[in-house]
């Protein structure tokens, strides 16, 4: 099995690294240097294999000079940043440094040429944000979008019910009983008790207040799992759901269902100031995206855009200074070696955790706030079973068998332990990832609620969701299946529990009080502090490119 542990912790007191004194002046005048380097604006950026500033002496000091923004980690936030802000300015200079000795992150594509399979996010939700980085770094051909007919099932009373799409059927389907769609609707327009003044509300509060409690446990309860592999009554209402929280107070009265009108209206509004990107894939229905191979060939091609001189492998950051210019001073341990690098500017998107190591010895006090944000243990376990392997229980087959669908969620009160499953075969059929007579799955099984899941081994975590797909969807003796991949992500996703906004303001002000804020360069990314999703990565990385891109600019003027 592979095992991610998370990101090993990093020792800070270790280096001692000599240092050449430069002289004030000199400092000042390389600092001038290296600033104005932040070039104009607008220039197109240009694929090439490699680029580096560093000179070879720099290189013989341990020592790449001056950058003018230096990235760190190479997951799906800091190559967004990365690539948007060469694309915006080609004469910036970057560097996007990543522990591993492959980008992506969490973003794992695995291909042992047979199969082809996700051990970490298995889709996207197709937004413009990461459609329009897709096309920018001429990845358009190789997005995929699965059937926009595919169906979430969640599991209740031992039935796969399809979740309803739609209004009508909500109201008309069998998701939820007469009395849980009246207590929903009346809830949904604003019959309901109105939230307790300055309360930060648990989506189950949340939920259950305002839809009533069989539409939290039915619905709602399983898409904790299904996005968060989190605790409903520890995730916040705010944080976690974000937008949706909003709409109960955004419509002309209280209740959700005219604020999602508004919402809707607002929206439309906007499109329509805003035409879309013509480049940009239509999107049809509730679809979700890949890409031809899997996910990681965008990570790969974005990286492979900016190129070796500015992508560095197994770099691992081991201390983060601040030098009396105001200049950041980074440690990293490398295959060549420990190296140093100064930056006028720094992002920070690697796990919380992992932020915690990196700046304690710069701010001790926000380390401790770091080291808060949780991360609970998901495993990944992708199988393979005979097409016939099935029942279908009314539901239609492929013409070849298998299922049909996106994949289905277990309610924690329905006694199965997956957490759900993902029809990777169904979604991604036309990307030959699995052999034609076989079926693949995807089951994650874990999270806030089953950290035990850390003890099984390889074969205990196959057998444990094969003993679950047995209760739901195969055929009885149905054999132990092919096993495909099998993770452990022992600090899986960064749980947006109560208090998440204000433990990070928190954090961003004890750094603000050691000069390590936005306004002195140090800018922080990744997922616990744009939203989980893959999308929101990329869409908050590209935002963020401007903002370091205005601070440079800034900068440059000042000095
Ligand atoms: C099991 C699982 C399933 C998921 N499923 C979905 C899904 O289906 N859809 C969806 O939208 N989202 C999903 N997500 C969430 C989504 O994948 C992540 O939120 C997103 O990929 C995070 O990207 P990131 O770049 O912010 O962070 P990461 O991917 O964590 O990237 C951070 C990078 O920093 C590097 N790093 C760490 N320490 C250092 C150091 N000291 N020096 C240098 N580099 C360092 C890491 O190696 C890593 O590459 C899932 C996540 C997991 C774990
Ligand atoms: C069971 C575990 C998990 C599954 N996916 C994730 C976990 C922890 C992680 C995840 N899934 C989604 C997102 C992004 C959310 C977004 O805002 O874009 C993340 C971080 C997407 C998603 N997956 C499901 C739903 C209902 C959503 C929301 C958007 C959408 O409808 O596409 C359902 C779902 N997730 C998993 C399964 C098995 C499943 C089944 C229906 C796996």
């Amino acid at each position: 099995m592979t095992m991610t542990t998370g990101i090993s912790s990093i020792g800070t007191k270790k280096n001692s690294i000599n240092r050449a004194k430069v002289s004030s002046t000199r400092r000042t005048r390389r600092v001038r240097a290296a600033l104005s380097s932040s070039g104009s604006k607008g220039s197109n950026f240009v694929v090439r294999a490699s680029s580096s500033s560093s000179s070879p002496s720099d290189d013989e000091n341990n020592s790449l000079g001056i950058k003018d923004t230096i990235i760190v980690g190479g997951g799906v936030s800091g190559l967004s940043t990365a690539f948007t802000m060469k694309s915006k300015n080609a004469s910036c200079d970057i560097m996007v440094t990543e522990i591993r000795d492959r980008v992506g992150g969490n973003v794992t594509s695995k291909n042992d040429g047979q199969y082809i399979w996700e051990e970490g996010p298995n889709s996207y939700q197709p937004g413009d944000a990461v459609l329009k980085l897709a096309c920018d770094a001429g990845m358009k051909e190789d997005i995929v979008l699965a059937n926009p007919d595919s169906d979430r099932y969640v599991l209740w009373d031992g039935e796969l019910r399809a979740l309803p799409k739609d209004i009508p059927t909500a109201v008309l389907g069998d998701f939820l009983t007469w009395p849980g769609k009246i207590r929903a609707g009346l809830g949904a327009v604003g019959i309901r008790m109105p939230k307790e003044e300055g309360k930060e509300e648990t989506v189950k509060e949340f939920v259950s207040r305002n839809l009533g409690e069989e539409a939290f446990q039915r619905l709602i309860e399983p898409f904790c799992s299904g996005v968060y592999a989190g605790d409903p009554a520890m995730l916040s209402a705010e944080a976690a759901t974000g937008r949706v929280s909003v709409l109960e107070n955004k419509g002309p009265w209280p209740g959700l269902f005219p604020g999602a009108l508004k919402a809707q209206y607002e929206g439309a509004k906007k499109k329509k100031e805003n035409p879309r990107d013509p480049r940009l894939p239509v999107i049809e229905g509730q679809t979700v995206g890949s890409f031809k191979g899997g996910l990681q060939t965008l990570p790969e091609g974005l990286a492979k855009q900016l190129g070796e001189g500015i992508v560095k492998l197994q770099w691992k950051l081991i201390k983060t200074e601040k030098t009396e210019d105001g200049l950041f001073s980074l440690t990293y341990e490398t295959p060549e070696g420990e190296k140093k690098v100064k930056a006028k500017s720094v992002v920070f998107t690697q796990p919380a955790y992992v932020v915690a190591d990196t700046v304690r010895s710069i701010a001790p006090e926000a380390a401790k706030s770091f080291e808060k944000f949780y991360y609970p243990p998901v495993a990944s376990v992708t199988v393979a079973y005979k097409r016939d392997a099935f029942k279908l229980d009314g539901r239609s087959a492929l013409p070849e068998g298998g299922l049909t669908g996106f994949g289905q969620l277990h309610p924690r009160t329905q006694k199965v332990r997956t957490l759900g499953t993902i029809y990777s075969s169904y979604l991604w059929a036309d990307d030959g990832r699995c052999p034609k007579d076989e079926f693949m799955i995807l089951n994650y099984i874990g999270g806030a609620r089953d950290v035990e899941i850390q003890k099984l081994n390889e074969d205990e975590l196959v057998q444990a969701v094969h003993a679950d797909a047995l209760k739901t969807i195969l055929k009885p003796d149905t054999p132990l299946p092919k096993k495909v991949g099998v993770r452990m992500w022992s600090k899986a996703i960064p749980q947006f529990n109560l208090g998440h906004w204000k433990l990070l303001d928190e954090a961003k002000e004890l750094l603000k009080k050691e000069k390590c804020s936005e306004e002195d360069g140090l800018f922080l990314g990744g997922n616990y502090v744009a939203g989980v999703a893959f999308g929101r990565c990329v869409e908050y990385g590209v935002d963020q490119a401007s903002d370091v891109l205005n601070f440079l600019d800034k900068q440059r003027r000042t000095v």
